[in-house]
């Protein structure tokens, strides 16, 4: 057998299918012709480097998030000891998975339960990124880490006409997995929350679809469960990211150097009361247009909109109360976010018989008091999107840079 055999999640398959059809030999026979064919390079993500992979990362199509809270009981110290195993078995697993490797740990008497649950066996890992993040809850008295909270990750504000379940917010630690099978996105999310057995309980999460923002110029803008493009006036170029997504050598906290801070709404959508409405009436709520994504202002797409145009009448082309005049950073001193939005569907609601779906909106920035809690106090009491729509859940995570080889996630938190 060859090693890549031996590691890949294609050879525990097949070595696992030989075993049960009981004709090992010529199963094997197969997988040796099959190592030596050439093979296109499977999609795969480096999972290290100095910045996490999934921020700056192409947006793939799915997402599986889900945030954790730590269960420990011990001293302070005790209780950073147990962060710090289940950060390092954590990583070696982020890792494995990345590199389309199963769950490392595997015990091979078969006198334990198997290390990796198995459902992504067979799966290339389809661009896969988990990405980790620590809820300001990690900074109370359990692990004596208050020293180390940046001030950035200050507790958001309630803002005007939000609604939050708070059994569907926050959490101690938060893992975003995002790929492009979805099987494989919830297979880090599961086999996360399996590793952290004892240490961790799973507190919420998300699954989304179709992703409704683009983080690279190369990607099409996808649409929204409005049908409208989103994330047409993204971040798609380095030098903003660095700008305004990661933290630079000001920060407070060394610890968040090439970090960035997220935040996730989960966001519901009144999906039938938006289709009742006239396509006009849908197009000034955005301030675009539906078909072809162009400001109303005229043009295409990434035509530069014209907040300064009136309509004969004299009032303004795009209208005070559209959801992309008032976000645009031309009308918010510069300020910008990545956007990493999800669609998301729960079903439908028992009690209307209405579609339980919306946008599971996630962004990325260096301090989000200046950045998501200045747009959105503003998206709040001013934006015509607001009738359709209702913030359900939320979360803001400190997530930390990027990993080494021989690294763990919040290594450098945790130091001494
Ligand atoms: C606080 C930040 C934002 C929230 C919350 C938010 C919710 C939200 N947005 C859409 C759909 C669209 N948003 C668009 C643009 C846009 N939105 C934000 C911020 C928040 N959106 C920003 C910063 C921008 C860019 C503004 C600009 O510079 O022009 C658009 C237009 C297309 C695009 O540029 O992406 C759409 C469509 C929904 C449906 C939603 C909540 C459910
Ligand atoms: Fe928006």
């Amino acid at each position: 057998m060859t090693d890549r055999f031996r590691t890949s999640r294609r050879g525990l398959l097949t070595l696992g299918t030989a075993a049960v059809a009981g004709t090992a030999a010529g199963t094997l026979t197969a997988c040796g012709s099959d190592a030596d064919a050439p093979t296109e390079a499977p999609a795969m993500v480096a999972f290290g480097g100095a910045r996490q992979a999934g921020i700056a990362t192409a947006q793939q199509d799915r997402l599986a998030f889900a945030a954790y809270d730590l269960t420990v009981d011990g001293t302070p110290a005790q209780n950073r000891d147990a962060l710090r195993e289940l950060l390092k078995t954590w990583t070696a697993a982020a890792r494995a998975m990345c590199e389309g490797k199963p769950v490392p740990g595997e015990n091979k008497l078969g006198t334990a339960p198997p290390a990796d649950t198995g459902e992504a066996f067979g799966s290339k890992p389809a661009n896969l990124t988990v990405t980790i993040g620590f809820g300001p809850s990690l900074f109370d008295q359990r692990f004596g880490l208050a020293a180390k909270r940046p001030a950035a990750l200050a507790d958001l504000p309630k803002f005007a006409g939000e609604n939050l379940d708070t059994e569907n917010s926050n959490g101690d630690v938060a893992i975003q997995a995002c790929s492009d099978d979805p099987m494989v996105a919830f297979h880090a999310i599961r086999n996360l929350a399996r590793l952290g057995r004892g240490t961790v309980v799973m507190r919420w999460s998300q699954l989304g679809f179709g992703r409704a923002a683009s983080t690279s110029a190369k990607q099409e803008t996808p649409r929204n469960l409005f049908g409208f493009k989103d994330g047409t006036r993204n971040i798609h170029d380095a030098k903003t990211m660095d700008r305004w997504v990661f933290v630079g050598a000001d920060t407070d906290q060394k610890w968040m150097r090439d970090g960035s801070y997220l935040v996730a709404r989960k966001i519901r959508m009144r999906i039938e009361a938006w289709d009742r409405d006239f396509l006009t009436d849908q197009q000034n709520v955005f301030g675009r247009h539906k078909y072809t994504g162009a400001p109303l202002t005229g043009g295409s797409e990434f035509d530069k909109p014209n907040f300064a145009a009136k309509n004969p009448d004299g009032s303004p082309t795009i209208p005070v109360g559209a959801h992309m005049r008032l976000a645009a950073r031309e009308n918010n001193g510069g300020v910008q976010i990545l956007r990493r939005a999800y669609n998301y569907t729960d079903g439908m609601i028992a009690s209307s018989g209405e579609l339980d779906a919306g946008l599971f909106f996630l962004c990325y920035q260096r301090d989000p008091r200046s950045q998501f809690v200045a747009l959105q106090r503003k998206l709040s009491a001013h934006d015509a999107l607001n009738e359709y729509i209702t913030h359900v859940g939320s979360g803001l995570y400190a997530c930390p840079g990027g990993v080494g080889d021989h690294e763990y996630w919040g290594q450098s938190l945790l130091a001494d």
